[in-house]
């Protein structure tokens, strides 16, 4: 496989700081290792008619084990994948999985932080799983978690949040989480796009901003010390997100979307978010959702006990309500009215934000799941909320929820959904045993703390 290529020079362009660029280049051009294991015996996973996946009994699945706390997470996952497997369909589907590199492993391995070959595998076998993937701070290469996302146009991050029954809680009523979060992955200040401070690439910008908008330079307090970001939020971008939300909550009977912005003070862009998210949900889901914005035109016209009236009527007919919420209040209220949200639609740093927040009702991180999907191309990468949590690793100790869970998320998305099934058994099992990981037994009354990988035995056990 070339190791040359457009992928090669997005991934060049899009993870590193100019400084190491010429010396990335460099280094892929020359390099002519394989970071991949031999590939398994099974076959691809492809797109079907009408966005359906097909999944043959076998498929290839690559996955990347993770930096940290990743090593020791992904031995004890993938046990409880094969076990769940095999117990659901007795030897009559097995995934083959193939390793491929990212991260430490990889850069130790091929001296490069993001193989070629790796995002390859991704792209050829369309759906996988990975462990987490450190970043450094305020400089050094940019996120491989972000640059896989973008790479593969993983344009949807689904976060669902719920509460497992036993599990500790700092929230009186942690039953009341259901939440679903659909975070855009590809745009927002994500993007990577941004210029440090007195670099000659900020002085120009600042020059062009100076030069043709006068005004707005005014509004840039210490001009001479900036760094400078920039927040690209489309149209196109809002609404692949908005519609897999709503067709989401439709498809699983939720009962409403609501968007989560700071429209109020970034106007075209968070602002714009709401504006064309309403718009989007009009006119592609008129017949099956009643919106705020409706319930604004029937105020305006005829009063705010009609638009009530109106709205009560729409939503006992079984329509899904979208709303939408500005994001700082939102983080208050998904503690005091938790029961108010359901699906909820955002931006990528605000999805960021609320993911973590939300994880800490249900039990923390360490079960709190995740998958990066494009339902248009069929490509997906599951992983965890949590990063590498550094000081853990190799110690045997995290719990493998999320990335169990995750994979639980995987295999329903794949349709085995026996599989997936037992895997969810498996963690009520394994909570209500009260022999658990370090997070939930520091919390749990009468709990033993057990290892990572003894977690994952006692969830194969229940299931
Ligand atoms: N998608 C990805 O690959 C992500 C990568 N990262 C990267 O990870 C690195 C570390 O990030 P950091 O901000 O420390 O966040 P982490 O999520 O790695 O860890 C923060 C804290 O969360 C708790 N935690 C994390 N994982 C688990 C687990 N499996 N079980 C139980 N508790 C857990 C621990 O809490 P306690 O101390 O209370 O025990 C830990 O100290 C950074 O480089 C960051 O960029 C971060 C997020 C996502
Ligand atoms: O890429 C990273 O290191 C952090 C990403 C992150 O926090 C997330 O996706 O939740
Ligand atoms: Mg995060």
């Amino acid at each position: 496989m070339s190791l040359r290529g457009r992928t090669t020079l997005l991934a060049a362009d899009s993870l590193f700081q100019p400084a190491v660029s010429a010396w990335y280049a460099h280094r892929v051009n020359n390099s002519g290792g394989f970071p991949m294991s031999a590939t398994p015996n099974g076959t691809p996973i492809t797109m079907g008619s009408g966005n359906k996946l097909n999944v043959p009994d076998n498929p290839i699945v690559p996955f990347i084990e993770g930096d940290g706390t990743g090593r020791d997470i992904w031995r004890a996952s993938v046990r409880v994948f094969d076990a769940a497997v095999e117990k659901a369909y007795g030897g009559k589907r097995k995934i083959a999985w193939l390793e491929v590199l990212a991260g430490e492993k990889a850069f130790k391995q091929t001296n490069n932080w993001l193989p070629d070959e790796t995002v390859e595998a991704f792209r050829k076998y369309l759906v996988g799983i990975k462990g987490p993937l450190t970043t450094p701070i305020g400089g050094g290469i940019r996120s491989l978690n972000v640059a896989l996302r973008q790479l593969l146009d993983l344009y949807v991050c689904l976060r669902p949040v719920r509460w497992f029954n036993g599990v500790p809680s700092p929230v009186k009523r942690p039953q009341d989480v259901d939440m679903v979060i659909f975070r855009e992955n590809t745009e927002d200040i994500y993007a990577g796009i941004e210029w440090e401070a007195k670099s000659p690439e900020v002085q120009k910008v600042l020059s062009f901003i100076e030069k043709e908008f006068p005004k707005d330079f005014k509004k840039i307090r210490f001009p001479g010390s900036a760094g400078i970001g920039l927040k690209p939020v489309s149209e196109e971008g809002t609404d692949r997100l908005v519609r897999s939300a709503i067709k989401y909550a439709l498809d699983n009977k939720r009962k409403s979307v609501t968007f989560v912005h700071k429209g109020n003070i970034m106007k075209f862009t968070e602002g714009a978010f709401m504006k064309w998210g309403y718009a989007l949900a009009e006119k592609e889901f008129g017949d099956h959702v009643y919106t705020w914005g409706q319930w604004e035109r029937t105020k305006e016209a005829k009063g705010e006990e009609a638009a009530n009236a109106e709205q009560k009527e729409q939503l006992a007919k079984g329509k899904i309500l979208i709303k939408d919420a500005i994001a700082d209040i939102t983080l208050q209220q998904v503690l005091t009215r938790a029961k108010e949200f359901d699906v909820i639609a955002t931006l990528n740093l605000n999805g960021d934000y609320l993911s973590d927040a939300l994880a800490a009702q249900v039990g923390g991180i360490g079960i709190a799941p995740g998958g990066n999907i494009n339902y248009v191309s069929g490509h997906a990468i599951f992983e965890a909320t949590h990063g590498t949590a550094p000081k853990y690793a190799d110690l045997d100790k995290v719990n493998p929820g999320s990335v169990v869970l995750s994979g639980e998320m995987m295999l329903r998305h794949m349709g085995w959904i026996e599989a997936a099934d037992l895997i969810v058994k498996g963690m009520d099992g394994a909570i209500a045993s009260k022999k658990v990981t370090y997070d939930f037994a520091r919390l749990m009354e009468g709990a033993t703390e057990i290892k990572c990988s003894e977690f994952g035995d006692n969830l194969i056990a229940h299931m």
